[in-house]
């Protein structure tokens, strides 16, 4: 990736154009996924109002008062729920570090996992507006799949059929703002150095910047921020079906610059995962002469509890 940026796609042509459209999408995004492990997409077809709502309903619940958003806190004695509200300072992606400098709110496919979220009282519109976006983002993920399979030249619906049951987790991020003089612990973020664990994310940021992914050369590399655009990564578990050939980069929030510690910062990252009984097995068309088959294969749910119990 060296000093080149974060590249901007297309995603309309894919969804709406012609084979030829389609394909010039798809090698695109799949240089995007060997190269970086990170794209930003335009045209996916998400209405700006839509996010909007989102983002508005999303500051509103987080400037409940604290006591509220308890009501609907993550049950940590139940992670395999991993549903609810996370206050400041319990995270740290970057187990190494101080904890991040966020609060979190997490909810599961409301069909499927409606009774594992946790809703604080009095937050049905809330509730509404963030399960009718989950259905939305859901879908596009979905073609985001769809395209990783031309890309790899997978057989059609290889992807889609090993995500069959929205193991999927829809978290709205809050960074808050931070006092004049505050003074970061050493190496200390908003969000803390991590890969994803699972197939893709898609992540939505507002305009105040601060994500960064780490390139070859252990330089880390602002993904700025591009007005209605969604960013894209692939995670570890795509990686491990890939053979690497599709990267899970290393990706942080930094603190803001002295300038910029009074703003709060809004995310909302969409993780897709595998299916907890499909087998993570090395495909085929990543296997060559000078890049052997890396991996055994391994179930999901295996893979996704063995990684949590290294993190907990
Ligand atoms: O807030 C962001 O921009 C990044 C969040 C993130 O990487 C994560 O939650 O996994
Ligand atoms: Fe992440």
């Amino acid at each position: 990736m060296s000093a080149s940026r974060v590249p901007v796609i297309d995603f309309a042509p894919f969804l709406h154009g012609d084979a030829e459209a389609r394909a010039t999408v798809v090698t695109a995004i799949d240089r995007a996924a060997r190269e970086v492990g990170f794209m930003c997409l335009v045209g996916h077809g998400l209405p700006d109002t839509r996010l909007e709502e989102l983002f508005q309903a999303q500051r509103d619940f987080f400037a409940l008062p604290d006591t509220v958003k308890a009501q609907a806190a993550f049950a940590y004695d139940d992670t395999d729920a991993n549903t609810g509200y996370v206050a400041v300072g319990k995270e740290r992606l970057d187990v190494k570090r101080a904890p991040d400098l966020k609060e979190s709110f997490q909810i599961r496919e409301p069909a499927l996992y409606g009774q594992v979220n946790r809703w604080p009282p009095g937050q049905e519109a809330f509730r509404a507006t963030a399960e009718d976006f989950f259905a939305a983002v859901s879908d596009l993920s979905m073609r985001v799949l769809e395209a990783f399979e031309l890309g790899l030249g997978t057989e059609p619906g290889y992807f889609r059929d090993r995500h069959r049951t929205h193991s999927q987790i829809l978290r709205l991020l809050h960074y808050p703002p931070l006092p004049p003089a505050f003074q970061a612990e050493r190496g200390q973020a908003r969000a803390g150095g991590h890969t994803d664990y699972g197939s893709v994310t898609l992540l939505f940021q507002d305009d105040i910047g601060g994500l960064e992914v780490r390139d070859a050369d252990g330089k880390w590399v602002p993904v700025d921020p591009v007005p209605g655009g969604v960013v894209i990564n692939t995670g570890d578990i795509m990686a491990r079906w890939t053979n690497d050939v599709y990267r899970s980069t290393l990706h942080r929030v930094r603190l803001p610059e002295q300038s910029g510690v009074g703003r709060a910062r809004y995310s909302v990252a969409f993780f897709n995962d595998p299916d907890n009984d499909a087998e993570i097995r090395v495909l085929d068309q990543c296997v060559s002469a000078d890049n052997g088959c890396r991996y055994p294969p391994i179930l999901t749910g295996d893979y996704l509890v063995n990684r949590r119990a290294a993190s907990y």
